[in-house]
């Protein structure tokens, strides 16, 4: 199994590269594990207590079960990665059946950021968009698609997002093999990918 991690701050366009990539690559070999399904459960605290967990700090995701679950699916066995709301800011209690696959993709803002993680990658990427672009494409998907307001946006950025950007994600460029600008689609590096991906399956 080749495992790829694939970090960035938020609005970096992650998701984007990574259904990108997993089009026309044929179906069934390529698995995506997504960080934010492992946002530690929250079930104990009220909605006003949750709204206000530090969302971008390495301690609000629950990395013992993801490395757990790599584990797994390196011997072979299916996982139940949990699915996780942006709109209750908790797991939903549904959960997707994760299969192995030749080749897994991890995706998340912090996924380099936690050394025993990271050590399970094959190779790391990094995608980079300048902060303001990743502002812009933040706020828009926010309040599109994550049931936010101009407010909850702006308010939680300049609180706890950007510091810990600061902090907890760029200098997490250190420990990428590749480094995708996507200030713009890229579609070159895209089918670099791509073509790595290729080659093992
Ligand atoms: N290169 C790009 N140029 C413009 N918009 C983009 C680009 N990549 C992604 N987007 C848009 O920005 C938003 C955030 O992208 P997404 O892939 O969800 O980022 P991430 O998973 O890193 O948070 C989405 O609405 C997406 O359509
Ligand atoms: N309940 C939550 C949980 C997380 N976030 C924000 O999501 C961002 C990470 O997801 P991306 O898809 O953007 O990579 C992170 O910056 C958290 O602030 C949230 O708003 N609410």
């Amino acid at each position: 199994m080749l495992i790829i991690g694939i970090a960035g701050g938020t609005g970096c366009g992650k998701t984007t590269v990574v259904n990108t990539i997993l089009q026309e690559l044929p179906e069934g070999q390529v698995g995506v594990i997504s960080q934010d399904s492992y946002y530690k459960d929250t079930t104990h605290l009220s909605f006003e207590e949750r709204v206000k967990i530090n969302f971008d700090h390495p301690r609000s995701i629950d990395f013992d079960l993801l490395k757990e679950h790599l584990l797994e699916l390196k011997k072979g066995n299916a996982i139940n990665q949990p699915v996780y709301s942006f709109v209750k800011h908790n797991r939903t209690g549904d959960v997707i059946v994760t299969h192995p696959r030749k080749v897994m993709i991890v995706e998340g803002i912090l996924i380099l950021s936690n050394p025993e993680i990271r050590d399970l990658f094959d190779i790391k990427i990094f995608v980079h968009a300048d902060s303001d672009e990743r502002l812009i494409r933040r706020l828009k998907r926010d309040i599109t698609e994550r049931g936010r307001d101009i407010n909850e946006v702006l308010q939680r950025y300049q609180s706890t997002l950007k510091p810990m950007h600061q902090q907890f994600i760029e200098p997490m460029k250190e420990y990428a093999d590749i480094i995708i600008p996507n200030n713009k689609y890229n579609t070159v590096a895209v089918d670099i990918v791509k073509t790595i991906i290729n080659d093992r399956l």
